[in-house]
Order: structure tokens, then C-alpha cells, then sequence
């Protein structure tokens, strides 16, 4: 396992013909661009959790049957400061770094006397988010970095807090059909008041004609909900969207912001400064998005731990929304790479299973509904949502399957009704080993796998003109542990999961976490115009003196 957890990748800059076996449907035309932590150690210090990497980003670009693969590092503030002091200079989730005292790097970011939340990374290794028609990379923390999606270069820093307040936003935003952005963030610092706070990037402004960073510039708070605890908010990781409302968990997963503030100075890593409250509940927020506001009726659920949002969807006056849940946070335990060595099936034990959970809300009170009433009237779902005293309505959801994570669905269903989850499949150890298609009306699976082969998340990208909710493909990067086996782009039939075709690349490939597609074959070399940052870069490159 250390293999692909541990290792450097080295990075594939020129674009590179893979080996296409089977036959890829001659309408699949775009690039599937993904990211994920490629390097744990620089010079002689190392990373201790699969999460600090150093962000590897990579693309299989698919062209009339032929496959080519490329990757490159991203190139963020963190990758440059560390490579140029040749050890780990910038904190990451799972480790406390502390700059070179010569060189004044990040300084002001651990100036705690004034400052109680510190700069954090710019190091964006979980996802890519599309805006309009520029991509960036995406973590949890106030940073994403804009990247050209051809060639893989790193552009702009872009700071949230300039635009809006927060320290901290989740790497799996929410689009609109108009491809407006809605993301969710924390804000620590604002006026004492910790709250989270819901975004929206527009997709496109008209600015003179000038497009790109001025989007961003148009970022607007959509609704703030107060923290129940100001010093200790939840984590979280995603959250759900309906046509008309927006999904949070307040979960008991929390971060401890007086920890936070001292972890430097006591170093401990921010991964440190969260815990799990089993004794606490979570707090299910529904925000209206035409009021912009928070229903009032407090909605809960037991304790749990949600990653993945899987989707959410209204259905005669309810709400449903369905999740990955965990009975506790053990899925960040073991990813430490300590314990992801080749002692790994001991070491790597889940205490509680993936569970794909559906959860009901009803939108409209009855008013005269009793005391311990069940609330869902559906005959669609035994979820179930229970009145109590005043306004508090506790939830019970439905177990639907056990054992998956990396959860997609075809997109064009996101916020509204839905059968298919595509996923991988996790039981007890938290690396994948297949992936899955689940039914949720018949409740039944499809799965592919294959010996000593490690599935990405899977990526649903639809036939054109498609009816049918699974007429389509599914995409995953698998890397192996068989020598004898080059890792490979799989191509799969969405309906029936059979193989089409898989492209193998004669190159170390990195277990990555997640990405998007991106349809059209527009993207030859000088086709794509490049972007105004791009341009102006090239002009001061043109006239910089030579030294
Ligand atoms: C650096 C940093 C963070 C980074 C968190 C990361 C990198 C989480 C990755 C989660 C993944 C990949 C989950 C998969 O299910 C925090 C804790 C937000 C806040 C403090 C600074
Ligand atoms: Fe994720």
C-alpha cells in the first residue's frame, strides 16, 4: 500500500499517448481532470496524513478513441515555499510545519498575538470547480487556485476572503443549470460571530466583455446560519441542493477554534483540533433559497459523521436527502500514513461502515400533528421524521446500502429525483476495490473490479440526447498493485457496467480524489485562446529584463 500512498509521482508534462484496448464510443469527446495529493515527503521531512500531499493534478484528454495522459504539480504558494527550502515549510491538515526562520515566508500567518485563525494552505488537492469558463482547484481552506485545464499550468491565487467572509469552504460546490457557482464556508473571525455562510459565484458577468477573475469579484452571500457553538463550529465536507432548497449538517464533528489558535505554538496539526462528539446531535438546517432564509423548524438526526452528499430532492411537500454517513469520524483516523503501510488490512479498520442513508423532512408543520407522530406520509421511503415539543422534529432515516463512498451521480439529476448512485465500494477498510452502480428503486448493484486494482471515484458523463438516467458512461482512474499492470483510464457502460475499453499509461499514477469532465474536443493546442492572465504573464515574460 505504500506504493500508492507513500511514493512520489513524478509528473507527466508532455502529453502522453496511452495504450486504448476495447473501443471508446466515437461521442465521448473532452478531458476528465482530476486532483490529488501526489507528494508526502520533500527533502527529508515527511507528511503524516494521505491529506497534506502536495496537490497532483492530471487529465486523460479523449479524442476520437485515443486517450492522452498528462499531470503536472500544482503549482500553489506552498508547493513553491517548500520545494525551495527542500523541506516542508506550510501546515497541512495532518502536520505542523514551522517556516524557515531566514526567510519570512508565511510569516505574518503565525503572528498569533493578533491573529486568532492563521493563514492556512493554498495547497488545493481535493477537487477541481468549474466557474463560468475557468477552473480552479479546489481545498477546504480561503484558497483555490485557478489552473489552465489543457495544459495543467497554475494560475492566480484567489483569496474567498476578499470577497466574502469566510476562513474556510467546502471543495464540492453545487452548480445551477446556468452554471452558477453555490458553495458553503465558515467564518471564524467575522465580528465574534462563527457562522456559515452560503455563496454564489455567478457564472458569467459582463464586464466590459472582459470575463474571468471578475466573476468572482461578484461573489454574494446567499444566507448566514449563526454556529450553535461560536467557538467550536462544525467540519464538514459537501453539502445537498433541491430545486428550492439548500441542505446543511450541523454535524457533531467539531473544530475546536481555541486549539486552532494555539496548535502552532503547542505543534499539533489542525487535524488535532477536531473531534467527534458522540454525545451531541446533528442539526439538520434547510435553507429556502427563494426567501434566502432558514426554515425554523429545528430539524435533528443521532450523531453521525457525513462527507458525501449524495443528492437531495423534493417530493410531495418533503424533503429528501440522502448521505454517506459514518457512526463516528474514524475515516481521517486512517489516513494517516502510518497507518496506510503494508500492515494496512490490520491496521485499517473502519469502526463503522460507508452507509448510504436517506433522511426526510417534511417542508410544511402540521400544526395539529401529535406529539411523537411521524410526519412522512411517502410511500417511497421509510425514513422517518418525528414530532416533538415546540418546533423540534427529530429524523430517522432509511439504511439504504452499506459500503460505498466517492459518491456521483449523473448531474443532470442533482436537486431533483434520482435512482442511480455511483460510487466506490468501501466495506471495512477504507481503500476502494470496486466500484458500484446502485439502484435505489430496486435496490439491487452492479459492480466492477478487478484483482489488485484501486478504483478512483467514478464520473458519470451522459450519452447526448440521453432519456434515460444511466444512458451514459462512467470514467475512473485505476491504479494498481500488480507490477505486471499499467494504470489505466476505465471506461464502463453506465447501464449494464460492462467494460469498454480501458487506456493504459505507462506511468506512476497517484490515487487521486476528485475531479469533473469537461465535454469537447476543441482543446488542440492553439484552438483554446489563452486567458487574459495568461496573455499579461506572457507580455511581462516578453519585456523582463535578461539576467
Ligand atoms: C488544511 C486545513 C484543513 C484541511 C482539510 C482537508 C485537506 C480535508 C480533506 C478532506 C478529504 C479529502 C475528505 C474526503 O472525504 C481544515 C481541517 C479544513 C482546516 C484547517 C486547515
Ligand atoms: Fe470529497
Amino acid at each position: 500500500m505504500d506504493i500508492i500512498f507513500g511514493r512520489n509521482k513524478k509528473e507527466q508534462l508532455e502529453p502522453l499517448r496511452t495504450r486504448v484496448t476495447g473501443r471508446i464510443p466515437a461521442w465521448l469527446q473532452g478531458t476528465l481532470l482530476r486532483n490529488g495529493p501526489g507528494m508526502h515527503t520533500v527533502g527529508e521531512t515527511r507528511y503524516n496524513h494521505w491529506f497534506d500531499g502536495l496537490a497532483l493534478l492530471h487529465s486523460f484528454t479523449i479524442r476520437d478513441g485515443e486517450v492522452c495522459y498528462r499531470s503536472k504539480y500544482l503549482r500553489s504558494d506552498t508547493y513553491n515555499a517548500n520545494i525551495e527550502a527542500n523541506r516542508i515549510v506550510v501546515s497541512e491538515f495532518g502536520t505542523m510545519a514551522y517556516p524557515d526562520p531566514c526567510k519570512n515566508i508565511f510569516s505574518k500567518a503565525f503572528s498569533y498575538l493578533s491573529h486568532t485563525i492563521p493563514d492556512f494552505t493554498d495547497n488545493c488537492l481535493i477537487n477541481i470547480m468549474k466557474c463560468g469558463e475557468d477552473f480552479y482547484a479546489t481545498t477546504e481552506t480561503n484558497y483555490i487556485r485557478k489552473i489552465n485545464p489543457q495544459t495543467l499550468e497554475t494560475l492566480e491565487k484567489v483569496d474567498y476572503r476578499k470577497h466574502v467572509a469566510v476562513n474556510l469552504a467546502t471543495s464540492h460546490p453545487h452548480y445551477d443549470d446556468a452554471g452558477n457557482v453555490l458553495n458553503i464556508g465558515t467564518s471564524i473571525v467575522d465580528k465574534g460571530k462563527t457562522k456559515y455562510v452560503t455563496f454564489k459565484i455567478p457564472a458569467t458577468v459582463s464586464e466590459g466583455g472582459k470575463k474571468g477573475l471578475s466573476a468572482l469579484k461578484h461573489m454574494e452571500v446567499f444566507c448566514s446560519i449563526a454556529s450553535r457553538a461560536l467557538l467550536s463550529p462544525s467540519y464538514y465536507h459537501s453539502f445537498g441542493v433541491t430545486e428550492s432548497y439548500i441542505v446543511f449538517l450541523e454535524q457533531p464533528f467539531r473544530m475546536d477554534i481555541l486549539k486552532m489558535a494555539t496548535a502552532y505554538i503547542r505543534g499539533v496539526s489542525w487535524a488535532s483540533c477536531l473531534a467527534f462528539h458522540r454525545e451531541d446531535k446533528t442539526y439538520i438546517h434547510i435553507i429556502d433559497q427563494r426567501t434566502r432564509k432558514p426554515v425554523l423548524t429545528k430539524f435533528y438526526t443521532d450523531p453521525m459523521v457525513v462527507f458525501h452528499h449524495v443528492n437531495a430532492y423534493e417530493e410531495d411537500g418533503c424533503l429528501l436527502f440522502d448521505v454517506i454517513a459514518y457512526e463516528d469520524s474514524s475515516l481521517y483516523q486512517l489516513f494517516y500514513l502510518a497507518n496506510l503501510n503494508k500492515d494496512f488490512e490490520e491496521n485499517s479498520r473502519l469502526t463503522s461502515v460507508p452507509a448510504l442513508k436517506r433522511f426526510a423532512v417534511p417542508l410544511r408543520m402540521d400544526k395539529n400533528a401529535e406529539a411523537g407522530s411521524n410526519l412522512i406520509k411517502l410511500s417511497s421511503t421509510t425514513a422517518r421524521a418525528l414530532k416533538e415539543k415546540e418546533d423540534q422534529v427529530y429524523c430517522q432515516p432509511e439504511l439504504l446500502y452499506e459500503g460505498l463512498e466517492l459518491p456521483r451521480i449523473n448531474y443532470a439529476h442533482n436537486g431533483k429525483r434520482y435512482r442511480y448512485v455511483f460510487a466506490a465500494e468501501v466495506q471495512w477498510s477504507p481503500i476502494p476495490t470496486k466500484i458500484i452502480k446502485y439502484d435505489i428503486l430496486t435496490k439491487s448493484s452492479l459492480k466492477w473490479g478487478e484483482a489488485r486494482c484501486w478504483p478512483a471515484e467514478p464520473v458519470f458523463v451522459p450519452t447526448p440526447g440521453a432519456e434515460d438516467e444511466d444512458h451514459g458512461i462512467i470514467l475512473s482512474a485505476i491504479v494498481s498493485t500488480d507490477p505486471q499492470k499499467l494504470p489505466f483510464l476505465l471506461v464502463l457502460d453506465a447501464k449494464t457496467f460492462t467494460e469498454l475499453a480501458r487506456a493504459s499509461a505507462d506511468v506512476e499514477m497517484h490515487l487521486d480524489l476528485h475531479g469533473l469532465f469537461v465535454p469537447g474536443a476543441d482543446w488542440e493546442a492553439g484552438k483554446q485562446a489563452p486567458s487574459r492572465e495568461e496573455r499579461d504573464g506572457a507580455a511581462e515574460r516578453r519585456v523582463a529584463p535578461r539576467t
